[in-house]
């Protein structure tokens, strides 16, 4: 059953059942692409764990996995020892294999959204499904992994994105990343209205943006390099304790800028292949736009991480990063 749900929510058809048992605990589906599992009896280190797919529909590979993950506790191999809150982000998007339909879901997490259209609703649909979930499990440290992967390679083919809040990350998730065998770590310096900030600002969650290697169309993924993460997923499903590896292993970055595109006029001055976190040196031209003017490199050099010419007006073009110590 769990696996059709991810079927039905592809396919845009509504499943025949729409609760029942599983190895541990019992499944309700929400509302389309949204399905809770709730556990018999809670393990030990269960989190209250939203994990979320799909928010761009190319990103196919943490479809993939997720549903794998589901598909070993449905069969019994796992347990459910931990309420979860699985959802599916940009159904119509996925189904075309596009980023997104009409705009970016990614930029529309907050409670004063006032945009109108079908990625809106889907936003605020997501935003409350997450509020209730949350409300429903008050005793269990809120979490929320958004699964995602990138457009362009990278020197860090696994990296997380660390939203912007006041709730410090709790020390375990570093742990818990570099055993997942997450490669870099990137802080971001001001608010981004993303799903995962979302559950961060609005809710103390543990929460991060993961990139899990490059988009490709489904059934092209290698998901080998992704079995650390997996076994990460399955301890959160089962609400034991993840594996815990060293976070001196993983390279840490703070964002310094987000590039934006401010003018239909606008071109970024490096190859498009240009890896995630490639560096540039001081005085290197990066973008030129017809409003806000070049954008050249200050003293320190800066590194760029998703470099996309390609945005809408007004949104980020590229983030710009720096080395920063890894978290004390
Ligand atoms: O590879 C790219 O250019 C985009 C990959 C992607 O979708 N990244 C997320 C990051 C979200 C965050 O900053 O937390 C996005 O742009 O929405
Ligand atoms: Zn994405």
């Amino acid at each position: 059953m769990l696996t059709e749900w991810l079927d039905h929510g592809l396919e845009g058809s509504r499943p025949a059942t729409q609760e029942g048992r599983i190895p541990g605990g019992r499944y309700r589906l929400l509302t389309p692409g949204v399905l809770e599992l709730l556990p018999d009896a809670t393990g030990a280190e269960a989190r209250a764990s939203v994990l979320s797919v799909g928010i761009h529909g190319n990103e196919t590979a943490p479809i993939e996995l997720l549903g794998e993950v589901l598909a070993r506790l449905e069969s019994g191999l796992l347990r459910l020892g931990a309420p979860l809150l699985v959802m599916l982000g940009n159904m119509e998007a996925i189904r075309r294999g596009e980023r997104y339909v009409d705009t970016n879901l990614n930029r529309l997490f907050r409670r004063d959204l006032e945009e109108t259209g079908d990625e809106a609703d889907r936003a605020r649909a997501l935003m409350a499904e997450v509020d209730a979930f949350y409300g429903r499990h008050p005793g269990l440290p809120p979490l929320h992994y958004d699964l995602h992967t990138a457009i362009r390679d990278s020197r860090f083919p696994r990296f997380v994105v660390e939203p912007f809040g006041e709730t410090p990350t709790p020390q375990e998730q570093w742990r818990w990343m570099a055993a997942a065998d997450i490669q870099a770590v990137l802080h971001q310096h001001r608010h981004s209205w993303t799903f995962s900030h979302y559950s961060k600002h609005y809710h103390g969650a543990a929460s991060f943006t993961l990139e899990l290697g490059r988009a490709l169309p489904f059934g092209q993924n290698d998901l080998a390099p992704l079995a650390p993460m997996g076994c990460l997923l399955e301890a959160l499903v089962e609400g034991r304790a993840p594996a815990s590896g060293e976070p001196a292993g993983m390279a840490f970055f703070r964002a310094e800028h987000e590039l934006m595109r401010r003018d239909p006029d606008f071109r970024l001055c490096f190859p498009d292949d240009t890896p995630n976190f490639t560096e540039f040196p001081p005085g290197t031209r990066l973008a030129e736009d017809a409003s806000a003017g070049a954008f050249d490199v200050g003293e320190t050099p800066l590194s760029v991480v998703f470099p996309n010419a390609d945005v809408e007006i007004g949104a980020r073009a590229a983030l710009l990063v720096v080395p920063s110590p890894p978290p004390a």
